[in-house]
């Protein structure tokens, strides 16, 4: 079944982050990588590609939310990130188990795939804002991943109904489903609350952060589209996979 959210507050911070990116929301969900997705067509290749760089992206996503966790003032807010830090290693977990298995995917094949630039360009600066924003900013780092993934996961649901013959019912299952839609709530409820308590400065340094990982969450479904390499590859020896 799929879970539209209801509405942000309409006064608060998340209303107005999704309002400036509004266009970049929409191209999103009409990127090729997500429309092959929800036809069924996306090439094993791709999707491989894109099985890979997740379960790398994943692990840094959790570091940065175990460091909004040990940083939140609130014990409940506390919980709320550690477990979802904790819920994207499940989730990984879940990738090796499930669709790594499923297609086939040896340790030496993913071992070869190098993490991409843009899968490292988007854990470096969620781990660098663990490190070193404000914590509402850091926060607001975080919340696209939830909220944007829902939102594709909840729209390509709707347009495809039932999942069960489909080849990656799964994964549109995982990201529709009701509990990741109350996660999503919980994250846009700290936010918010996290900027009406904040400053102009502040607020400011928050929808920036939001529209930078708006951008990397179209880059991430762009490279592993074109399954992006490191131009600069060609003049290396082989590597193996490394996580950084
Ligand atoms: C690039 C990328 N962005 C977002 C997600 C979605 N996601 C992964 S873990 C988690 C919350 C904790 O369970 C969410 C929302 C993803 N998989 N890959």
């Amino acid at each position: 079944m799929s879970h539209r959210l209801p509405e942000p507050d309409p006064d608060g911070f998340c209303a107005e982050a999704w309002r400036h990116t509004a266009e970049l929301q929409r191209a999103i969900v009409r990127h090729p990588f997500n429309r092959a997705l929800a036809e069924g067509t996306l090439q094993r290749d791709r999707f491989v590609f894109y099985l890979v760089q997740d379960s790398r992206y994943l692990v840094g996503f959790a570091q940065a939310l175990a460091g909004a966790a040990a940083r939140a003032d609130e014990p409940e807010d506390a919980e709320f990130l550690a477990r979802s830090a904790h819920g994207a290693l499940a989730e990984e977990r879940a990738l090796h188990a499930g669709y790594f298995e499923r297609f086939g995917l040896t340790e030496r094949e993913t071992a070869g795939i190098e993490t991409s630039p843009t899968c490292l360009a988007y854990t470096s600066y969620l781990r660098a804002s663990a490190q070193s924003s404000p914590y509402p900013v850091l926060v607001a780092a975080l919340l696209p991943c939830f909220w944007v993934y829902q939102h594709v996961g909840s729209t390509i649901l709707e347009e495809t109904g039932d999942t069960a013959e489909h080849p990656y019912g799964r994964w549109i299952e995982t990201y529709a489903d009701e509990e990741f839609a109350t996660a999503v709530l919980g994250a846009r409820e700290l936010t918010d609350r996290l900027a009406s308590a904040a400053d102009e400065r502040t607020r400011q340094r928050m929808l920036t952060a939001f529209v930078r990982c708006s951008e990397y969450e179209w880059l991430f479904w762009n490279s592993a589209w074109e399954r992006e390499q490191w131009p600069t590859a060609r003049w290396l020896p082989h590597r193996g996979a490394t996580a950084e």
